[in-house]
């Protein structure tokens, strides 16, 4: 019977598994957000890969739970249905029409197909949004937004958009360390009733926050938060991240982003980190290996 590779390769695995042994214990029964975002959902070979990473973090006792956006995906669906769409602060404007599709279009048709992608590597996914259970509850949300010629402020109505105002995590508690995988879609209930679109990026925060993970990765198209020249930034406190947001260095999706990681970490999270989605194994490379990617934002 032949070997299925020569045995120096099989040495050099060996060696790559040995040396991800710490990094397995460092994560042992700890639960881990990882927030997928839309563009760095575009390629199925990448959607793959971040599959398995998911199952494989599982495998090796991790708790990960997925919360993922389709920013994109709802776009192109509203271009197809004529449906004009405006962002504020990062934020798109929600009317009654644009609240449908994206409900459909994130619990639906996207939340599936990550599902279906972690169940074809191996795993046992479950798709649910933040109304299931009433794991999410939301509050509408509003914005000041700061002219920069008059500097005169200006309140905007976002419409059916939505910041968590509560997280039960009760079925996140039963699901988590049976060897589920949950994959949560950014759509919750209204305090009120009805439907909030709520951006993943923060709906991504409030679970990890809810759920005392021990880190949120937030994947995304860019390998981080870059300066003004477009270099990466390693490492950012939560105070150089506020200065970089005042400035207009972080702008449009990148702002809701970074509030996020600081509003994670005030709630306890230890470390969140934003990193290229689009790198394969970008999730193993970040937890598993010694090569940190991204930017790292800390207290
Ligand atoms: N300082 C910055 N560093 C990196 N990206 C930034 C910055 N400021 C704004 N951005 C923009 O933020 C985008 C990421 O946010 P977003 O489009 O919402 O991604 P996702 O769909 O992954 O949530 C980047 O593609 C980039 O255009
Ligand atoms: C309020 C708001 O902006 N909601 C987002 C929800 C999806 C999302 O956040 O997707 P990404 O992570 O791919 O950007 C939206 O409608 O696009």
């Amino acid at each position: 019977m032949s070997e299925p590779f020569p045995a120096n390769e099989a040495h050099l695995q060996a060696e790559v598994l040995a040396r991800a042994l710490p990094h397995m214990q460092r994560y042992d029964d700890a639960v881990v957000v990882v927030k997928y975002g839309g563009h760095a959902m575009g390629n199925e070979d990448v959607a793959r890969h971040f599959a398995q990473d998911i199952v494989l973090l599982e495998q090796a006792g991790v708790n990960p739970v997925v919360v993922h956006g389709g920013g994109p995906q709802i776009g192109a669906m509203l271009e197809k249905l004529g449906i004009k769409s405006q962002f504020a602060a990062g934020l798109r404007i929600t009317d009654k029409a644009t609240v449908e599709i994206v409900e459909m279009v994130l619990a639906g048709s996207i939340n599936k197909q990550i599902v279906g992608f972690i169940n074809e590597a191996g795993g046992k996914a479950i798709g649910l949004c933040g109304k299931d259970g009433n794991m999410v509850r939301a509050r509408k949300a509003t914005r000041t937004l700061v002219d920069p010629d008059s500097k005169i402020e200006q309140v905007v109505d976002l419409g059916f958009v939505g910041e968590p105002d509560t997280v039960d995590t009760m079925v996140l508690d039963q699901i988590l360390g049976r060897e589920l995988i949950p994959v949560l879609a950014p759509v919750a209930a209204a305090v009120d009733g009805g439907t909030y679109n709520v951006n993943a990026d923060t709906f991504a925060g409030a679970i990890a926050g809810a759920l005392g993970a021990k880190r949120l990765l937030l994947l995304t198209d860019v390998p981080g938060v870059l300066d003004t020249s477009k270099t990466l930034i390693p490492k950012l406190t939560i105070a150089e991240a506020h200065a970089l947001i005042a400035d207009g260095t972080i702008s449009g999706g990148m702002i809701p982003k970074v509030e996020t990681c600081i509003y994670a970490l005030e709630q306890g999270v230890e470390g969140v980190v934003i990193l290229d989605g689009k790198v394969p194994h970008a999730v193993l490379l970040e937890l598993l290996t010694d090569h940190g990617a991204g930017t790292l934002i800390t207290r």
